[in-house]
């Protein structure tokens, strides 16, 4: 995937100005930068939630130009229909055009893959915070993408299912499959990162290697944002 001078404005005020950046198959990048830097914006114009009012996102490679959608988005908070875990999944497998007879049973091995066949009957809705991320990520993994964007998937959990969510990037990673992420947490983003993206007022200020990245930053704003300067 590539971005070319991506520019993105709502009502005349720029919100993210000429971004260009190239993603390469299989790495784990993590999108950093302070609050309201631009980071889920640039997630939602890769993922085509958003259209960039300057500038272009291209895929690719073989099939870039297949009608089916490669990648797959999962949020902060998970946006879960009122039906049960697996429904939830079948349901974005059809908006995919899969088949019914298959859409079932992609979206249980799914769950198998990760363990969550317990789940498949409850009612979504009511599993707790960190039951319906899991089920997010399932879901995403149901769609069998090439990218998967995350935006701050684990800020609204705790420890322990941070660490299963962390498990699940890792099992799409061994997978393959591209992750673009943001987080504000630097350890995880250390954990998890082949790469880093650093965006400051709308603004791409590096693509760095991650052991680059977390040693000495190339960026002043950045070597800044990672002392824990106070940077807006
Ligand atoms: N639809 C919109 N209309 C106007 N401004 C917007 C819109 N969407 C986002 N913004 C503004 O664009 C800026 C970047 O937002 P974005 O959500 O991408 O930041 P972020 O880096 O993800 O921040 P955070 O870490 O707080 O989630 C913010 O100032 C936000 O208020």
């Amino acid at each position: 995937m590539r971005l070319e001078a991506v520019s993105f404005a709502v009502r005349g005020k720029p919100l993210l100005t000429d971004i260009g950046l190239e993603v390469t198959s299989g790495q784990r990048i993590m999108v950093l930068g302070p609050n309201g830097a631009g980071k889920s914006l640039t997630l939602r114009l890769c993922h085509g939630l958003l259209q960039p009012t300057k500038g272009r996102v291209t895929w690719l490679g073989a099939g870039a130009n297949t009608p089916r959608r490669r990648h797959a988005m999962v949020f902060q908070r998970p946006v879960m229909l009122r039906r049960s875990a697996l429904a939830n999944i079948t349901h974005a497998l059809a908006l995919q055009g899969i088949g019914r007879a298959q859409r079932k049973e992609q979206a249980l091995a799914a769950l198998r893959h990760f363990g969550l066949e317990a789940l498949a009957d409850r009612p979504a809705r009511v599993l707790s915070g960190g039951e319906q991320q899991r089920l997010a990520m399932a879901r995403a993994w149901a769609l069998r993408p090439e990218v998967l964007f995350l935006d701050e998937p684990c800020a609204a959990l705790d420890p322990g299912a941070t660490h299963a969510i962390e498990e699940m990037i890792q099992a799409f990673h061994r997978a393959g499959v591209t992750i673009v992420m943001t987080t504000h947490n630097m350890g995880q983003a250390r954990r998890l990162a082949d790469e880093v993206i650093f965006l400051h007022h709308g603004r791409l200020l590096e693509q760095t290697p991650a052991a680059e990245f977390f040693e000495q930053p190339r960026s002043e704003a950045a070597d800044a944002f990672m002392k824990g300067e106070l940077l807006w």
